[in-house]
């Protein structure tokens, strides 16, 4: 058996066509062009293309980019200081805040001080709050879209067993969620989960957010089950070169697209969705700030 491609860039085009749209069609009712402003502090080099194309994909869509790069040294007063202006701007309607952080910055204090309207990211503790009671939030972006790739895909997620490997306040947890809002039934996975091939043999729904490269291999899916890759590892790629790098999942792909139903694959499958989430949170939060019909289909 051999599982369908989950194709996130195609999925990711269609949610920008959709978020340009609407972008459209608030300029010209409303004069209004949503702002995504992006912060980050240091010189990680792939931060710095994560950074660059977020801002080249807001650009695209008709929505004004705000970046602001700062040296890693930045006292975590000034990058406060900084956040307060972005909160302030009527321009900006959404922060997204570049993690990680230096160690000399506490990030929780950071994400806690943007306006959780502009929070794009879903991190602040009363976006996080609020998803975790049922109520409106901003949701965090990698999880959105992997929630969408799961409902195109599977219809409704009720009653499916979904287990999620990875329990970080960024991508694990809000995960687990989503799924749990769309009735399915979750288990949390982690380092300290005992026998973890059987646990993941019971998903309908497996959801990979570890960090570390193909460590779930085709032999601990289930037959059939619907698998969302969200590691990103650059790992050293000699038959390209010597020196050159390629990037692969959490899941050993060769292995699960033989057992899997349908799975995403790395580059090309969570990555691209998370960029237009980011794009259509920004809208969604530019909406709710003018008290304008939010774009449908976009949000949780
Ligand atoms: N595609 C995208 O858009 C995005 C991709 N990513 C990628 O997703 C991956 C996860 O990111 P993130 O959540 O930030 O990572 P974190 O490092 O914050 O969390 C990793 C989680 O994996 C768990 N874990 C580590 N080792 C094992 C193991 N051997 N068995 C079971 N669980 C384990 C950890 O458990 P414990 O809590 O017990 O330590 C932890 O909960 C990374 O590859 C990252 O690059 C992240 C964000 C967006
Ligand atoms: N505040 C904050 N919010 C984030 O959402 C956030 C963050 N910090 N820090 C880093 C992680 C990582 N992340 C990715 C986004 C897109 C791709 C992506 O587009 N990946 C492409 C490949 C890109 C490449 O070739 O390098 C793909 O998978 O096809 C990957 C990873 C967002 N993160």
């Amino acid at each position: 058996m051999t599982a369908i491609l989950i194709d996130g860039k195609i999925f990711a085009a269609d949610i920008r066509a959709r978020v340009a749209d609407h972008v459209a069609r608030l300029k010209q009712d409303h004069g209004l062009t949503p702002g995504l402003a992006v912060v980050l502090v240091g010189e990680d080099p792939a931060s710095q293309v994560y950074v660059r194309n977020k801002g080249k994909q807001t650009k695209e869509v008709g929505m004004t980019s705000f970046e602001h790069c700062l040296p890693a040294d930045t006292p975590e007063a000034e990058l406060l200081a900084l956040i307060d202006r972005l909160n302030a701007a009527p321009a900006v309607h959404g922060i997204l805040v570049q993690l990680p952080l230096p160690d000399h910055i506490d990030a929780d204090k950071v994400i806690n001080a943007i306006d959780p309207a502009k929070d794009v990211d879903g991190f602040h503790i009363l976006n996080v709050g609020r998803l975790a009671t049922g109520q409106k939030a901003m949701v965090p972006c990698t999880p959105l879209g992997c929630l969408m790739m799961l409902r195109d895909r599977l219809g409704s997620l009720s009653g499916k067993r979904a287990v999620v490997v990875g329990r970080s306040n960024i991508v694990g947890k809000p995960m687990a969620q989503l799924l749990l809002r769309d009735s399915a039934t979750v288990t949390v996975a982690h380092s300290r989960t005992q026998d973890l091939p059987a646990v993941c043999r019971g998903a309908d729904i497996l959801v990979a957010a570890v960090g570390r490269p193909a460590m779930i291999p085709g032999g601990w899916i289930k037959p059939g089950a619907t698998v969302i890759d969200v590691g990103i590892n650059r790992v050293p790629a000699p038959e390209k070169g010597e020196g050159k790098t390629r990037l692969v999942g959490d899941v050993d792909f060769e292995t699960a697209v033989e057992v899997a139903g349908a799975i995403t694959p790395v580059p090309g499958g969570v990555g691209p969705m998370t960029i237009a989430c980011l794009l259509a949170n920004t809208v969604t939060a530019c909406c709710r700030d003018s008290g304008l019909p939010e774009p449908e289909g976009l949000t949780a």
